[in-house]
């Protein structure tokens, strides 16, 4: 079994954290079948400073003057008032002298989670905005990835694209390879080694109509898929795993999405795909699968629809589908900058918070043209005023037909009336696009138990902010609440504001230099 498994009560475990610390327990002897299982966390850095997160009940929590001690496992051993500062010490043995102190301009935050992101897109990331989706993939997509059989070009986009994630902040990274298996695990290899945590989909499609050269067979794409996860647990990574990864239901025959259903159970591998991302794509499932009623019926009656699933855009999911996503605990990738870009439609976030459907942020390189998911959080954020302004204005227009009305027939009927939601609807606050594209795609891809915020236990997968003024010297960031410079940071700021990336621990950003 692969992939980050919540964890099973084990059969033998290290002492619980708060515990653990300078008086370490006598070392059990050789014989002692827990032996082997015992690691002991040891405290190898402390920050101090601010610390910003999101917690279930807290959309954005600000931890000012706090102290941050990780562990050499990667793990947060502690996050308390830095009052306590003198007892942790004294608890872990650890040097005052050591302790690494944040500037008054600086704060950590979690990385950021992509939860939709096309690896090889990136090499024309920022062009052929001009068509909607199903031309765009005829015209400027499919002909593309066709071309990353060839290993030489596949690695070099794949190094840009992970460089270029982690400096903008994207730790984890949920990637679509392409349907080539040796040039997704180029991909896979080079997001271990640059250290960024990653799912990487080797891509399966055995049918299209409209670019027939850029397909495999059904027989191919299972077999394939299997290689490629034997090659991905051969390497043993700790944080890249294998996603099956069905295009999305056009590319498929009932065949695939089904063995690739059956494949996921198998393994007890996470899923990604794409579902009701434009009206014509729909369309177009329901002529090719006339026996389902819905777009996703078609994936969950193929057993692709678990808890560890990911489906990208949703835009257009009915109500009744998403009770479905709840029913499972299948997430959702709200990638807005492409839904905008290809002209899709919007997700109506709050509908699906709503509904309790889990819920991240994806920038889909390249539908959406930014890498950044500081750029997935400003859009997110205008998609949810745009919705906003819709419904405003069918207010209005309603109220002036039930004037109208009264002015006519003495009455007004209800068919001009409003929904009741609409009128309670709320643009997404700034405090909870920052939980989506940390917290909740951590909920999105099944990992929260690993990652996602600063509590304890978890991996440290951290960005360090600075919001100094000679970073961006028009904007006077410098002492303004810390709430008012998240603000700033996550509508002006860029990766020039990052100065490091975390991944568990390990400095990932400035990258090592090889010499
Ligand atoms: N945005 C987007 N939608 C898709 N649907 C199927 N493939 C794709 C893709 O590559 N990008
Ligand atoms: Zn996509």
């Amino acid at each position: 079994m692969i992939g980050w498994e919540r964890a099973q009560p084990p059969p033998c475990v290290a002492l619980p954290l708060a515990k653990r610390g300078a008086s370490l327990p006598a070392a059990p002897s050789r014989t002692d079948t827990c032996w082997p299982l015992i690691t002991m966390d040891t405290l190898q850095r402390v920050f101090k400073g601010t610390f910003v997160h999101s917690t279930r009940s807290c959309a954005m929590e600000v931890l000012e003057h706090h102290i941050l001690g990780v562990g050499t496992s990667g793990k947060i051993l502690f996050l308390e008032s830095d009052q306590e500062q003198e007892n942790l010490l004294q608890k872990w043995g650890f040097e005052e002298s050591k302790i690494e102190e944040l500037s008054q301009n600086e704060f950590f935050m979690p990385g950021m989670i992509d939860t939709h992101i096309h690896a090889p897109q990136y090499a024309f990331v920022g062009s052929g905005m001009d068509k909607p989706l199903l031309q765009w993939l005829e015209f400027t997509t499919f002909p593309t990835e066709e071309t990353f059989s060839n290993l030489d070009i596949a690695e070099n986009v794949y190094r840009g694209v992970v460089q270029r994630t982690l400096m903008n902040g994207t730790t984890t990274a949920c990637y679509f390879a392409t349907i080539h298996t040796d040039s997704s695990l180029i991909l896979a290899d080079i997001a271990h080694q640059y250290g960024q945590r990653a799912f990487i989909g080797k891509v399966c499609m055995d049918s299209n109509e409209t670019y027939p050269k850029y397909i495999e067979s059904s027989e191919e794409s299972i077999f394939e898929t299997e290689r490629f996860i034997e090659a991905m647990e051969n390497k043993k990574y700790n944080r890249v795993k294998p996603i099956i990864t069905p295009r999305f239901a056009i590319s498929c025959s009932e065949k695939l999405l089904n063995e690739l259903g059956d494949l996921a159970d198998k393994f007890q591998l996470h899923i990604q795909s794409h579902i009701s991302e434009s009206v014509d794509e729909i369309a177009e499932v329901m002529r090719l699968f006339p026996g389902y009623n819905s777009y996703t019926e078609v994936y969950d009656r193929n057993k692709l629809l678990t808890s560890k699933t990911v489906m990208a855009h949703g835009c257009h999911l009915t109500d009744e589908e998403l009770s479905i996503f709840r029913r499972k605990g299948a997430a959702i990738s709200h990638c807005p900058n492409s839904n905008i870009s290809l002209c899709s439609g919007h997700l109506d976030v709050q509908n699906v918070l709503k509904q309790k459907v889990k819920l991240g942020l994806g920038t889909d390189v390249a539908g959406g043209y930014s890498v950044s998911m500081l750029d997935a959080i400003r859009k997110a954020i205008e998609t949810s005023k745009i919705i906003f302004m819709e419904k405003q204005k069918r207010k209005q227009e309603n109220k002036t037909l039930d004037q109208n009305e009264i002015a006519q027939n003495g009455i007004a009927s209800d068919l001009n009336s409003v929904n009741d939601t609409d009128h309670d609807y709320k643009v997404l606050s700034n405090q909870e696009a920052f939980r989506l594209a940390t917290l909740g795609g951590s909920e999105a891809l099944n990992i929260d138990h690993i990652t996602g915020n600063f509590e304890v236990n978890k991996e440290f997968d951290a960005l360090l902010i600075s919001t100094a003024p000679e970073i961006r010297a028009h904007e006077n960031l410098f002492e303004i609440p810390t709430e008012d410079a998240v603000q700033r940071f996550l509508f002006l700021g860029d990766d020039r504001n990052i100065k490091a990336v975390y991944v568990a621990g390990r400095c990932v950003v400035p990258f090592p230099r090889n010499d």
